[in-house]
């Protein structure tokens, strides 16, 4: 069995593999981190743990730490020049978030034709995979909750109230709520239009922010629950076939 980890700037999202088929899944908040000892504990037989870490080094010390009873070092996986059928054209192919580098792999693995990528997390990332299975770059801006926090944080009279999403709002928070939201959607729909004229083109959506950015969004798209959890299972089992 291996241990997958996603670590993100807000969530450590987990998964349980064994093969082909899914023991285990979940998140923690970081404070919550030193779970992952029970979570270890629970599925005695790991003999691996894949991850990405996006969160900084303390963050993956911490997942290190919670971690030593399994045995094995957590084995990070970064952004490379190429992988499981990805090409990575970033300027610099290293300096692509390891979490945007997998999840692009394991939407290659579900979508084989030109392919929208999009993580709803902390941050947005909107990524281009070409139906030839080349990353040819992609966008990243704060996500709702951020841009929400950014406003509350930033002027005399906006809370970070609790809003809904409305065409023409007509009270604070919601206002706040729908134009933070249409910011998401509309960045993913204008990066769309790079690739609406591609045969199948679609967008593959994922990340906690997502559910609530489903109803917005005009195009093509499929909801992929831990898309970058995904993506470390083909990983995982490409180097295990090696
Ligand atoms: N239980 C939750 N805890 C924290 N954030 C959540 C939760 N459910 C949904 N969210 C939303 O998801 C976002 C975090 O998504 P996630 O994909 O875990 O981010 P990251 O990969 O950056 O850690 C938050 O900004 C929030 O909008
Ligand atoms: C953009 C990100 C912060 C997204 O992380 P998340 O919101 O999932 O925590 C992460 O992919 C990152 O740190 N990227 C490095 C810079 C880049 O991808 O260009
Ligand atoms: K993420």
């Amino acid at each position: 069995m291996i241990l997958l980890i996603d670590a993100g700037n807000t969530r450590i999202k987990w998964g349980v593999i064994r093969g082909e088929a899914w023991i285990g899944e979940g998140a923690l908040a970081h404070p919550e981190i030193a779970a992952l000892s029970h979570i270890a504990a629970a599925h005695p037989g790991l003999r691996r743990i894949v991850g990405t870490n996006v969160a900084g080094p303390g963050i993956a010390a911490a997942i290190t730490a919670a971690l030593r009873g399994v045995g094995t070092a957590p084995q990070w996986i970064h952004a490379s020049a190429e992988r499981c059928g990805v090409r990575n054209r970033y300027d610099n192919p290293a300096q692509l978030g390891a979490d945007r580098w997998v999840a692009l792999i394991g939407a290659r693995a579900l979508h084989g034709a030109a392919c929208l990528v999009v993580n709803a997390g902390t941050a947005t990332t909107v990524d281009i995979l070409a139906a030839s299975g080349d990353f040819d770059g992609g966008i990243i801006l704060p996500g709702e909750d951020l841009m929400r926090r950014a406003l509350a944080g930033n002027t005399a009279q906006l809370p970070f109230a609790e809003g809904r999403y409305v065409g023409a709002p007509r009270n604070t928070a919601d206002a706040i709520v729908s134009g933070c939201r249409n910011a998401q959607a509309g960045a993913i729909e204008r990066m769309f239009r790079q690739i609406a004229h591609l045969p199948s083109a679609r967008c593959l959506l994922s990340g906690g922010a997502a559910p609530r950015l489903e109803e917005l969004l005009g195009i093509p798209f499929s909801h992929v629950d831990n898309l970058v959890l995904k993506g470390l299972a083909v990983v995982a089992r490409e180097d295990a076939a090696a």
